[in-house]
């Protein structure tokens, strides 16, 4: 999913060095998250977290490409370090651990043939199968540990397989979604550059969160688990996946810890109590991931239909009706001189009919491309229609117009390679028009529109292959 893309793009040495560093990073994370787990046993048995597993599930999800093998090798050997190092003998870490790798087989065989594995946590049915996986690897794990129960702890089978499939079911729940909803490095820098812009509208949701958490300390009872409920659900509908599983992961330790400090009438030597607690808290958990993708699903959808309501479909880029309200709108903000470009293919007609409708699509699409290619991250470009294409240069003279629309004809006369290797020459007419707020009341879109128009039937009337301002 969301590594392998990245590395692709590195130097070779780079990706070599990654590759070889990778097992091992891999082995450090999982033996911090034994570590966690193997830490928070003396908090008390309710307030176990055992993120271990579900870690290194995560990244082997996440992490699906070359050295697979090297990294359950590096999993497994992080996993036995961490016993031994901790004071296990070597027996009980060999029981212990094989039913954390069986587990964690059986779920990352589940997870990688379900359709989660494509779609990540984006789709309203992700979950589910998250699920599904953290069962089977709860079940696996437990059929290891009903063995090891009587073994180690003089318990029976059937219990100690209860007790571990639901333990690693809660786990697995809730650490999971974390771990696949994380952003990738990318989107890292994305979410933290975006982060300097945090809406006010984005602090009532957690903050909600934290006072539902505080109002449930102060009343108690078995009620309280419930009380950060809504504003879960709030957090879901306002933020990504990735804080909301995020929160929610936060909302699991605390009720854990709620119930640890007695705030919650139980019992913590009754095992079956404790895998009930665990199996309610993980499955409150799920709903408001689930709403998150659902959420997430749907934003994803909205952002489909507004690309295709917002581009041309055959080049990608703006339409006529996008083009005319983002300039409207940059127009308006700016009160720097611009240009409006507008750009007809010439004999446009001439190389349908030789070459085909197909071959008529290629030459516009390279045609955007190249212009595309000679504006301004800044400037704007769309295709009026047909043949025809408009740019908008912010912060330009007369001058500079004349200058790019040269550049941008040069380009357009490089020869466009056909699917049978045949080369073809196009041209392009430009019409200019000018936008200066110095000289008077703007004219809007629409008015720059016309004027570069007659521009451009000046040109296309003077013989073609020329811009006229
Ligand atoms: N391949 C293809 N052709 C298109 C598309 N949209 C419009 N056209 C064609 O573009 C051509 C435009 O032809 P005309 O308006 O006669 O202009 P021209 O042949 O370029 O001549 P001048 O503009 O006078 O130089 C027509 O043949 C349209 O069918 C499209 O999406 N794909």
């Amino acid at each position: 999913m969301a590594g392998t893309p990245l590395l692709n793009n590195w130097p070779r040495s780079r990706r070599v060095a990654s590759r070889a560093l990778a097992p091992l990073l891999f082995a450090i994370v999982v033996f911090l998250a034994c570590l966690i787990g193997i830490h928070t046993r003396p908090v008390g048995f309710l307030a176990t977290v055992w993120p271990a597993n579900a870690v290194m599930l995560g990244l082997l999800i996440r992490m699906p490409s070359a050295g697979r093998l090297p990294k359950w090798i590096a999993g497994g050997i992080a996993f036995m370090a961490a016993d031994l190092l901790t004071g296990s003998s070597l027996v009980k870490a060999l029981i212990l651990n094989g039913a954390n790798l069986a587990g964690i087989a059986a779920a990352y065989g589940v997870y990688m043939r379900s359709p989660a594995a494509q779609t990540g946590l984006r789709q309203p049915a992700s979950m589910l199968y998250l699920l599904l996986a953290a069962a089977a690897g709860g079940a696996v794990a437990g059929v290891v540990g009903g063995v090891a129960n009587p073994m180690l702890f003089n318990g029976s089978a059937l219990r100690g397989w209860v007790f571990w499939c639901a333990t690693e079911f809660a786990n697995y729940a809730a650490v999971l979604p974390v771990i696949l909803a994380a952003p990738d490095q990318l989107r890292w820098r994305q979410r933290l550059q975006d982060s300097k812009s945090l809406r006010a509208a984005d602090i009532p949701p957690v903050a909600v969160l934290l006072l539902s958490f505080m109002v449930a300390a102060w009343i108690g009872g078995p009620g309280a688990i419930a009380f950060p409920v809504p504003a879960l659900l709030w957090c879901a509908l306002v933020y990504p996946v990735f804080p909301t599983a995020a929160l929610t992961l936060l909302f699991g330790v605390w009720t854990l810890g709620f119930i640890s400090a007695g705030y919650v009438p139980a019992h913590p030597d009754d095992e079956m109590m404790l895998v009930s607690w665990r199996l309610g808290i993980s499955l409150i958990a799920v709903t408001p991931i689930m709403l998150a993708c659902v959420m997430q699903s749907r934003n994803d959808l909205l952002a489909k239909l507004h690309h295709l309501a917002t581009h041309d479909p055959l080049t990608g880029m703006l339409n006529r009706k996008a083009f005319c309200e983002d300039a409207e709108k940059s127009l308006a903000g700016t009160r720097q001189p611009c240009a409006i470009l507008m750009f007809d293919l010439d004999h446009f007609k001439t190389v349908n009919d030789t070459f085909g409708h197909a071959t008529g699509d290629k030459v516009l699409v390279a045609f955007a491309e190249r212009v595309r290619a000679c504006l301004r991250a800044q400037d704007l470009f769309g295709r009026l229609g047909g043949e025809e294409f408009a740019a908008l240069v912010f912060d330009c003279t007369k001058a500079q117009a004349v200058a790019l629309a040269d550049r941008i004809r040069s380009a357009t006369r490089e020869p466009v390679i056909l699917d049978d290797g045949k080369s073809l020459v196009i041209t392009t007419s430009i019409g200019i028009a000018m936008d200066d707020p110095a000289d008077g009341r703007p004219v809007g879109v629409d008015g720059l529109l016309a004027r570069a128009d007659t521009m451009l039937y000046r040109a296309k009337s003077a013989g073609r292959d020329r811009s006229d301002v």
